[in-house]
């Protein structure tokens, strides 16, 4: 039997940064942005750690899973998370409601915090066998550097909303003043893909949609892609355009458009999955998605139906090893890998780039918020941008070394909010006064 280090202490840190008052279709993003770390702590007197969104349900369930994994060898890694993946840990809170319907594309559910588990056991696995994550996922290390794309919003005038907004800082690269600035025309869109593109090397744009007139937002996509005419442009209007809609837009755009993301979703009786399946047959477009292939169920259907093309295998949602097998199903099935994101710190940033590091062949550009939350570091040395990639340090587990200072003001930051969970109606309703979710109806369209 292995010598393996015991777990003797399990750490739940809520965590805050700040946000650029980014709009999607729930509305505007706050001024705030949590997330969870879970830092787990063995024998050997290693920290492993994860990262998640931050809800006060997940929360509690990691603080219930705490006495059950405390004392357990890290080398019961798989059937650690299995048994939780099992025990539904749904089930022992009945007070956690369904997620809101304004955000019903992300998933919460008990998954959070199952990857939350395994991702903080992966690094401690990782520092044990002196190997880095990537090296314990799917077909082992791949690569060592993992492309992302620049993830563009559009942004709301921050002045309008009575939030501490930040203002930005004019003494650093032109990225850090503008991506707090409003940005809602075409011409500003593209200015803040330049100096993403010039602060970060990306090759690749995503543009979050489902915001103003479709038409608007294809043609900033246009823009982009008369810009940077070798890039992968992309829209991601999270399902909001019908059907027809989707496919007037989109039809014959082949040319800038490289994939597009949930262009539309159910509707009129049709499930998402269907509706795709006739965008993609009706466009030839490629499609990618992070709505409705988000379990091996959904997923099987997807592909039953031919409805996608690039599965965004989120690790905060898939679990990083599941992640990394959908990575191997996709080269094996000729799909193309790529992942989903939110606004996350830099504990996630690793955990993205060990997905993509063990991806085998070709892969589409990860997408990232990184950009908008760059600077707010809770690790010593945080995985940096460069060239539109990401690289992987030589190192154990996942490389990183968390700042305890840094998580300590972080988690002082979210003590202090009034209101914990994400809500993008609240920061909107000072843009358009009584703003309701609608997710059919473009954000600004009231
Ligand atoms: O950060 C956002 O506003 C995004 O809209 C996020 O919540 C989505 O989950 C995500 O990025 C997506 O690709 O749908
Ligand atoms: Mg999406």
């Amino acid at each position: 039997m292995s010598d393996s280090p015991v777990i003797t202490d399990v750490k739940v840190i809520p965590v805050t940064g700040y946000d650029s008052m980014l709009l999607n279709i729930a509305g505007a993003h706050s001024c705030f942005f949590s997330r969870v770390l879970l830092v787990i702590t063995d024998s050997a007197g290693h920290s492993g750690v994860g990262e998640i969104p931050a809800t006060q349900v997940v929360q509690k369930i990691l603080q219930n899973a705490a006495p059950y994994l405390i004392g357990q060898k890290i080398t019961r890694l798989n059937a650690l998370v299995a048994e939780l993946h099992q025990r539904d840990l749904r089930d022992e809170h009945p007070d956690m409601q369904p997620f809101p319907q304004a955000r019903a594309w992300d998933l919460e559910r008990h998954y959070n915090a199952v990857a939350a588990v395994e991702a903080a056991l992966l690094d401690l696995m990782g520092q044990f066998l002196n190997e880095p994550v990537a090296e314990l996922l799917g077909a082992g290390k791949q690569r060592d550097e993992v492309p992302v794309l620049g993830y563009l919003f559009y942004i709301a005038d921050r002045q309008r909303a009575d939030m501490p907004y930040q203002p930005g800082r004019q003494d650093q690269h032109p990225w850090y003043h503008l991506r707090h600035q409003q940005a809602m025309g075409i011409d500003e869109v593209v200015r803040l893909a330049e100096a993403a593109q010039d602060r970060y090397g990306f090759k690749d744009f995503k543009l979050k949609g489902g915001v103003q007139r479709g038409e608007t937002e294809i043609e900033t996509a246009i823009a982009l892609k008369k810009r940077f005419p070798e890039a992968r442009v992309t829209v991601d209007p999270n399902a909001s355009w019908s059907l027809d809609q989707a496919i007037t837009l989109c039809r014959g755009m082949g040319d800038v458009l490289s994939y597009v993301e949930d262009p539309c979703g159910a509707e009129n009786g049709y499930s998402g999955r269907e509706t795709l399946a006739e965008f993609k047959r009706a466009t030839g477009l490629p499609v990618a998605t992070n709505m409705i292939a988000n379990d091996w169920r959904q997923l099987n259907h997807a592909l039953q139906l031919n409805a996608i093309d690039i599965p965004l295998a989120d690790p905060h949602f898939w679990t990083m090893r599941s992640a990394a097998t959908i990575g191997q199903l996709c080269h094996e099935w000729r799909l193309t890998m790529g992942c989903h994101s939110n606004n996350h710190f830099d504990i996630s940033l690793a955990m993205l780039a060990h997905l993509g590091a063990s991806a085998p062949g070709d892969i589409t550009s990860f997408d990232t918020h990184w950009i908008w939350q760059d600077g707010q570091y809770l690790t010593k040395e945080p995985l940096q941008i460069r060239e539109g990639k990401i690289s992987l340090p030589d190192k154990p587990g996942f490389g990183i070394e968390l700042d305890w200072e840094k998580v300590e003001a972080a988690n002082r930051l979210y003590n202090s909010l009034p209101v914990k969970d994400r809500d993008d109606t609240v920061p909107m309703q000072y843009l358009i006064d009584g703003w309701q979710f609608n997710p059919k109806q473009a954000t600004l369209l009231r």
